[in-house]
């Protein structure tokens, strides 16, 4: 890209979405956005997309660039060895926890997703990031999407608050949830030794990680909702709505088995808290899973946000910055009983007091589907394959080199 910067300091990046929500991205920039920035007089580099993925590639092909800029920008050192560059600092006094990358987005959580999978897949197998250069990528979310479910999340719901936010400097971890398949030898080895469909062997399959999500991993009404509300873009944050009656009114119930490994804590309505659900030995890395929730699902959700929109909340105890994965399940209820469930969320989350909801927090989900299925993950949907073949794993993971993300809070 030979962005070569020669500010003192390593400009913001500010993506801005001209498409998202309802196309009143522009007018907030010029409105809000910009006079605050020149303001406080902040250096931009403004990058604009023209079309889906365009944030996604752009970072996936400069990431390094623009981490060895950032790198010089704090007086660290890069040198080219082998073809591939590495960083290296050259004082004591320059420490890499103080390396920032600063972005800013103007879009809802489509756009984040894309500039969280760009940077991850741009950095796969490079040797930029060490414990010598761990930049933080802190991430300035400025709602102008439909559900700005990251934003929400944070209390921010408007263009305002975003700005004052980025302003005052704070930040909070933003936790990527790797969304995994299993290794195309694991699922052969399974699948000959599996007469009854389930998992026989001995040796945790191999996972390979498939995409990383920041907001929502959803399967049967809500992933229905979410795909057919692309066709009521028009009426803005009330497309959701329209979708998900739409669809309560076709109500299916979804077949699937979910296996949970790890630790489980379970919402106990009785106590408003979570307790264990599990022994306390139970391993995220085991062929035994800890708990199964063996369906048909009605709803089902796995998520790191406390709120999707504006005061729907299906995972209200929801941390951005924990490392606990929150699974929303409704197993097997009717139209009647959706409704009013739904109705509860959408009321700041009553619903996890209600019967037949069942909130978990965990470290790790399988999830295998009964027939062909639709996983929608951040409001892009995958296609899964019956069976153990198309088995699905979904982890908060600890890896440094993908948490590297942080959000203005
Ligand atoms: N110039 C463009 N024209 C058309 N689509 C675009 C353009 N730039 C980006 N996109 C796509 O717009 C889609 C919607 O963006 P985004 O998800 O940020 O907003 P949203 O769907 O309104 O909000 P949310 O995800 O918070 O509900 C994304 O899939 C993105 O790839």
């Amino acid at each position: 890209m030979g962005i070569l910067f020669t500010y003192d300091k390593f400009p913001l990046l500010v993506v801005f979405n001209p498409f998202a929500g309802r196309k009143q991205g522009q007018d907030q920039f010029n409105k809000v956005v910009r006079p605050a920035l020149d303001q406080s007089s902040t250096t931009f580099y403004l990058i604009e997309t023209t079309h889906h993925g365009h944030a996604q590639s752009y970072f996936k092909e400069n990431i390094q660039q623009i981490l060895i800029e950032l790198a010089q920008s704090f007086g660290i050192r890069s040198t080219h060895t082998g073809g591939s560059e590495e960083v290296h600092a050259t004082s004591s006094a320059v420490h890499s926890s103080s390396a920032t990358l600063r972005i800013m987005v103007l879009g809802g959580d489509g756009t984040v997703h894309e500039i969280v999978n760009g940077i991850l897949t741009g950095l796969v197998e490079s040797p930029l990031i060490t414990d010598v250069f761990r930049p933080k990528v802190v991430l300035s979310v400025v709602p102008t999407g439909t559900g700005n479910a990251i934003a929400t999340s944070l209390n921010i719901t408007t263009v305002q608050t975003a700005v004052d936010r980025f302003l005052a400097g704070n930040s909070t971890p933003l936790r990527v949830i790797q969304v995994s398949k299993q290794a195309h030898e694991a699922v052969k080895t399974d699948s000959a030794n599996n007469n009854n469909g389930h998992l026989l062997s001995s040796v945790p399959p191999r996972w390979e990680p498939h995409v990383y999500t920041v907001v929502v991993n959803s399967f049967g009404l809500h992933c229905a909702t979410v795909h057919d509300a692309d066709g009521f873009r028009f009426l803005g944050n009330e497309r959701f709505k329209v979708a998900t009656l739409k669809n309560i009114v076709i109500l299916k119930q979804y077949r699937a088995r979910v296996d949970f490994y790890g630790p489980v804590q379970r919402y106990d309505r009785s106590s408003k808290e979570f307790s264990s659900a599990t022994h306390v030995n139970s391993r995220v890395v085991s062929t035994e899973p800890s708990l199964t929730l063996s369906g048909p699902f009605t709803y089902l959700m796995f998520t790191k946000q406390g709120s999707l929109e504006t005061g729907f909340q299906p995972t209200p105890l929801a941390r951005t910055s924990d490392e606990w994965l929150d699974v929303l399940a409704v197993q097997n209820v009717g139209r009647t009983q959706i409704l009013k469930i739904l109705g509860a969320a959408a009321k700041e989350g009553k619903h996890i007091e209600m019967e037949k909801v069942e909130y978990y927090k965990v470290k790790a989900v399988e999830f295998e589907s009964s027939g062909v299925g639709r996983l929608c993950v951040d409001g892009e949907f995958l296609n899964v394959q019956a069976g153990p073949q198309g088995r699905m794993r979904f982890e908060v993971v600890s890896d440094l080199n993908i948490q590297l993300f942080y959000v203005y809070n």
